[in-house]
């Protein structure tokens, strides 16, 4: 489980007002949230502060009964490396390694077999549809196909959560479509906890909850139910 509890956050300058307090959620293995908000509120630095790239300023994130927010900054980043994947709007591939070796990248990062690496990179990359491209370059890839590699990049390692920021925000609609079917199909398949910002309703409504973040907390989504509107014309 991760529990986030009444997480608060202030950066400097900003004379104490916090950019969000009250932060609380509780997700179990295998569920997804979409957090929305206005642009600003902090949904990003929220993802941040989960991953422990950002500080907090008050409250308390627990995963698997370990309590983050004590952790010193090396054993979180040696925590983020096992624990946590990251899907992002620019993809961030590394140009000069093939898809086969970006996607082995965590797993480099977690001391693995060389070998094993680089089988289980490519065991992802058959399941997000590009086992033919393993030796394959990322200039040669269109958008889409860059965030299907960085969706197996973010899960090769199995981690217990994946943080996703806007992952479509760079895609057409119909890539888009097909890009959020894979990536929550994924995490879902995985059994990991997913948490996704976006503007965009269409993607959001692939999640089990939809949630806002305001200054004072996380609040249920009053339009949830409203049809979604097209992906293009929900984005900002
Ligand atoms: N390191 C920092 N120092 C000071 N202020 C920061 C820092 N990082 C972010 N901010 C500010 O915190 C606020 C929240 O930023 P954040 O990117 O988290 O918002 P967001 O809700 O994700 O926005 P958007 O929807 O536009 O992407 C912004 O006003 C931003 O300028």
């Amino acid at each position: 489980m991760l529990y986030v509890e009444n997480l608060c956050k202030r950066f400097d300058g900003t004379f104490d007002q916090p950019l969000f307090e009250l932060v609380s959620l509780a997700l179990a293995p295998g569920e997804t949230v979409a957090i929305m908000g206005e642009s600003g509120v902090g949904k990003s630095t929220l993802l941040n502060c989960l991953a422990g790239l950002e500080p907090v300023d008050g409250g308390r994130i627990r995963l698997h009964d370990q309590d983050l927010t004590r952790l010193g900054e090396d054993a979180f980043a040696l925590l983020r490396r096992r624990a946590f994947g990251f899907v992002f709007q620019a993809f961030h591939l590394l140009p000069h390694l093939t898809l086969a070796q970006n996607v082995a990248v965590p797993l480099w990062l977690l001391d693995q077999d060389e070998a094993l690496a680089d089988r289980r990179a490519r065991t992802m990359l058959q399941q997000v549809g590009l086992g033919a491209r393993a030796d394959d370059w990322p200039r040669h890839l269109s958008g889409g196909e860059m965030q299907r590699v960085a969706i197996a990049r973010a899960l090769v390692h199995e981690p217990a959560v994946v943080l996703c920021d806007e992952p479509t925000g760079n895609l057409d609609p119909e890539r888009a479509t097909g890009v959020l079917d894979l990536l929550f199909a994924r995490i879902r398949s995985a059994g990991a906890i997913g948490i996704l910002v976006t503007h965009s309703r269409v993607a959001a409504a692939r999640a089990d909850r939809i949630l806002r973040l305001t200054r004072h907390g996380l609040v249920a989504d009053p339009s949830a139910d409203e049809a979604p509107r097209p992906v293009a014309a929900a984005q900002e």
